[in-house]
């Protein structure tokens, strides 16, 4: 399957362009494709961007497609299915993705096949940024933009999901979902020597 990782957005939070921020001497978004590429069911890494931005990621060596619809991270989740098709979405800004746990969503959707694979919390929680997507969302999803309806979370529910329950998974794989929105949240993955 392919990964579409998302680097667009202003990254308001943490000033400048987050994802081509060093970290341990490279680029924030290089330790997420790195872990990434890690996963044996993930054949290839594609960079979703906004659209301007396509230049700066191409220098990372990586194929990098744009948004045709400029609505945050849901017209990215469009862009990687219109232009890609199935693939799982994943945030540039979580460093600590787990590989093992990436093959395990991508595995449950291929054997389910459900419109989307999303990771959830008790409390309800979805995490649409580290799910898999089947093309077939794209017309729920289009629907929901043309109403103005931006949120991914609200698409899915509307959609036939299957939702995994983060709650029996392995401890350590819900660091998978850290991510990074401020300089200082930098900190929390300093001295980390795994990424
Ligand atoms: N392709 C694409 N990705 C986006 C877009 N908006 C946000 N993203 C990505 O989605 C992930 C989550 O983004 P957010 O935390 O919502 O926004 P952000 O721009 O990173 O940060 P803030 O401006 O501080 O909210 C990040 O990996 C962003 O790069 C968008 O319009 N297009």
């Amino acid at each position: 399957m392919i990964a579409a990782v998302l680097a667009g957005g202003k990254a308001r939070r943490f000033g400048g362009e987050k994802l081509l921020y060093k970290v341990s001497g490279k680029p924030l978004i290089l330790h997420t494709i790195g872990r990434v590429l890690r996963a044996e069911k993930i054949e290839e890494v594609v960079i979703v961007t906004s659209r301007g931005k396509q230049e700066i990621f191409e220098k990372l060596g990586f194929r990098v497609i744009t948004d045709e619809l400029e609505v945050g991270p849901a017209g990215g989740v469009y862009a990687a299915l219109h232009k890609l098709g199935d693939a799982f979405v994943i945030a540039g800004d979580m460093p600590l993705v787990q590989p093992e746990f990436v093959d395990y969503i991508v595995e449950k959707f291929h054997k389910l096949k459900p419109h989307v694979c999303v990771p959830k919390w008790e409390n309800g929680y979805l995490e649409p940024l580290h799910a898999a997507y089947s093309k077939s969302f794209l017309e729920i999803l289009e629907k929901q933009i043309a109403k103005g309806r931006y949120m991914l979370n609200e698409a899915i529910r509307l959609s036939k999901p299957c939702y995994i329950k983060i709650e029996t998974l392995p401890e350590a794989w819900r660091e998978s979902f850290f991510n990074v929105n401020t300089k200082s949240d930098l900190k929390k993955i300093k001295g980390f020597s795994r990424v």
